[in-house]
């Protein structure tokens, strides 16, 4: 068990090692720096090699912020990064209606994938990805980095151990406050657009139920939606949902419910009073509860209570895995790339997202949207 973690101590960059992965990124996205650039920092077998960017001056900003050697550009860009046989993988953060598309074009071309969550618009869509990866012998995974610290293997590692017995219901909020959402999101932001697949329980929504299987092993069954209540977002409010409420029949009666929010207004007269953000999952067992506050980013910060009905209450907060295999300062897209790379290197990674996972998670996502009475959300066909 480690303690918090000091920010400013992050690994030093790793030399590359003489094979090296050789990356490149399709879209010069936002996320993209957190999830790949800063990770692949001190990855020694990772190289980013390019990045693809529908504007030629965008891209030259993002290649040299970020030292990246080739930048491909214009409205071509993202089909020739494909064509290079200098890339060897591809990381996948556009729109969420454009995973499915270019994932499939990155397997075509022979290229391992990393996609952005929510994996793809459907299931038949994640479906069709792993299908064509396998026949391939390449390797695709959903991006859900979360899964992949060692606090959320903790997690699991308590509920599963049967410390304090069966799991009787998981309850998950994963909110922003609208003082702070109101700078994370342009106004016109991918999350909110029907035609990229946006929508709160697309973007936000698939941590939650990540995070519910993960953390009671139940990760290759579909969950049962038995009710979902959407807010709808002003900017689209017949198709985008600003905030979802969703419950679910699990086996063996246990039950879930999950709670997301693109914007959780301010309490009291005129909404002045501000929100914090919600980032808990609580698992409520047998013989007490576990409460894992940032689920999402654990890396950044997080508390695993556990509270037994019996006995005395517990925190832990575990930054790293005990045996030393990892380094200081890890972030959950540092453990996800190290993932990444086992699995294509042939070693077996620490944490593995399987395919039925996604799979599975994208079937939820739909029902839920088909119990809210929203429409589905569909991929973008690209030329
Ligand atoms: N794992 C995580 O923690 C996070 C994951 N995400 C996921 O990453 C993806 C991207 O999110 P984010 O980085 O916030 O998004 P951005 O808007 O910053 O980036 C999306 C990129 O997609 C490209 N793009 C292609 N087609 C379009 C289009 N029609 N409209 C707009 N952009 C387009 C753009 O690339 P170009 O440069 O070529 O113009 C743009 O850079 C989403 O799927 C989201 O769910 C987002 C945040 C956190
Ligand atoms: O971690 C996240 O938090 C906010 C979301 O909008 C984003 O897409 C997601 O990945």
């Amino acid at each position: 068990m480690a303690s918090d973690p000091d920010p400013g101590n992050l690994p030093a960059p790793a030399e590359t090692a003489s094979t090296p992965i050789r990356f490149g990124i399709l879209g010069a996205a936002r996320i993209g720096p957190n999830a790949l650039l800063k990770p692949a920092q001190s990855h020694p077998e990772v190289t980013i090699a390019a990045v693809a960017c529908r504007d030629a001056a965008k891209g030259a900003r993002y290649a040299k912020q970020w030292n990246i050697p080739k930048t491909y550009a214009g409205p071509k860009a993202y089909n020739e990064l494909l064509a290079d046989p200098e890339i060897d993988a591809v990381y996948i953060p556009l729109p969420n209606g454009a995973h499915y598309a270019w994932s499939i074009r990155a397997l075509e071309a022979g290229k391992h994938v990393l996609i952005e969550k929510p994996m793809t618009s459907t299931a038949e869509e994640a479906r069709e990805i792993f299908a064509l990866a396998e026949q391939k012998g390449l390797v695709a995974l959903e991006a859900m980095h979360s899964t992949f610290h060692p606090a959320a293997q903790r997690v699991r590692e308590i509920v599963l151990s049967g410390e304090l017995g069966k799991v009787k219901s998981v309850n998950v909020a994963f909110g922003l406050p609208a003082w702070i959402s109101q700078f994370m999101f342009e106004k016109n932001d991918v999350r909110f657009d029907y035609n990229l697949a946006g929508g709160c329980a697309m973007d936000m929504g698939v941590y939650p139920i990540a995070a519910i299987r993960n953390a009671i092993g139940l990760e290759v069954a579909s969950l049962e939606v038995a009710s979902a209540t959407a807010v709808p977002h002003p900017a689209d409010p017949d198709r985008i949902d600003r905030a979802m409420h969703a419950t679910y029949n699990l086996p063996n009666s246990m039950t879930a419910e999950t709670t997301i929010d693109f914007a959780i207004p301010g309490k009291g007269p005129f909404g002045l009073i501000p929100r914090l953000p919600q980032l808990t999952l609580s698992v409520h067992l047998e013989g007490g509860d576990i409460e894992f506050f940032n689920f999402v980013a654990p890396h950044m910060y997080h508390s695993i209570k556990v509270k037994p009905k019996r006995g005395s209450a517990r925190t832990e907060k575990v930054y790293r895995y005990a045996d030393g295999r990892d380094g200081k300062g890890w972030t959950t897209y540092r453990y996800q790339l190290q993932a990444f790379v086992d699995k294509i290197r042939g070693r077996k990674p620490w944490v593995w997202i399987e395919a039925t996972t996604s799979i599975t998670e994208m079937e939820v996502v739909e029902k839920v949207y088909e119990k809210s009475g929203l429409p589905p959300r569909r991929s973008q066909q690209i030329v």
